[in-house]
């Protein structure tokens, strides 16, 4: 086992079930927004209001490009558009083996509703549904050129799906 990234949009489940993944391999869990949050002594919202998504964008990169560089074990929790930046595709490629949590914009909507952490990108007004559903068409593509695995999230308790995460990726 050596580096395994989550990748998904909001609310797939990458950092609930990344960190059940790290503790059940027994490897560190790293969720790359809190890395983010904790390097600039900044909130992700407080970074998209202050210095805009573009630089947040930037600051995540270089983040990723860090663990990639730093960790030669770890299970990462991206964000939901880490897969933006070509730059981060290609480097989840190179040096990460990758599981995307495939989820449908009902289950996105359903597990927002309960969220605790605020998300910026759904925040822009009009309708959420229609909003979740562009911006899952947008990344689509991304999400399944990065994917080296995927496991579907619809259904299944937060464990079972880091068991398919372990089962699929590592063959365990
Ligand atoms: N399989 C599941 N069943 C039920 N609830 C789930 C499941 N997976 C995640 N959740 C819940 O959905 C919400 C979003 O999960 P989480 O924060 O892990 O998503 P995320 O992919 O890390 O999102 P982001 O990209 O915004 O960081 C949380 O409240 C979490 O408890
Ligand atoms: O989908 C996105 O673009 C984002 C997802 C979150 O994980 C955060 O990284 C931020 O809110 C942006
Ligand atoms: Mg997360």
């Amino acid at each position: 086992m050596q580096r395994l990234a989550l990748i998904g949009f909001m609310a797939s489940g990458k950092s609930t079930v990344g960190e059940v993944v790290a503790t059940r391999l027994d490897v560190p869990f790293v969720d790359l927004d809190r890395y983010v949050e904790t390097k600039t002594g900044m909130t992700i919202p407080d970074i998209f209001v202050t210095l805009g998504e573009q630089r947040f964008r930037a600051i995540e990169s270089e983040a990723l490009r860090a663990i990639g560089r730093d960790m030669q074990c770890v299970v990462l929790a991206t964000g939901g558009g880490a897969i933006v930046h070509p730059a981060n595709r290609e480097l989840l490629k190179a040096s990460f083996t990758t599981v995307y949590l495939r989820a449908k914009p009902e289950t996105i909507l359903d597990r927002l509703k309960n969220a605790a952490t605020q998300r910026p990108l759904l925040q822009v007004g009009g309708d959420p549904v229609q909003r979740v559903r562009d911006l899952l068409m947008q990344r689509q593509s991304w999400y399944e050129d990065v994917a080296s695995w995927i496991v579907d999230v619809d259904h299944g308790s937060v464990e079972e799906i880091a068991q398919s995460v372990i089962e699929t990726a590592i063959g365990e």
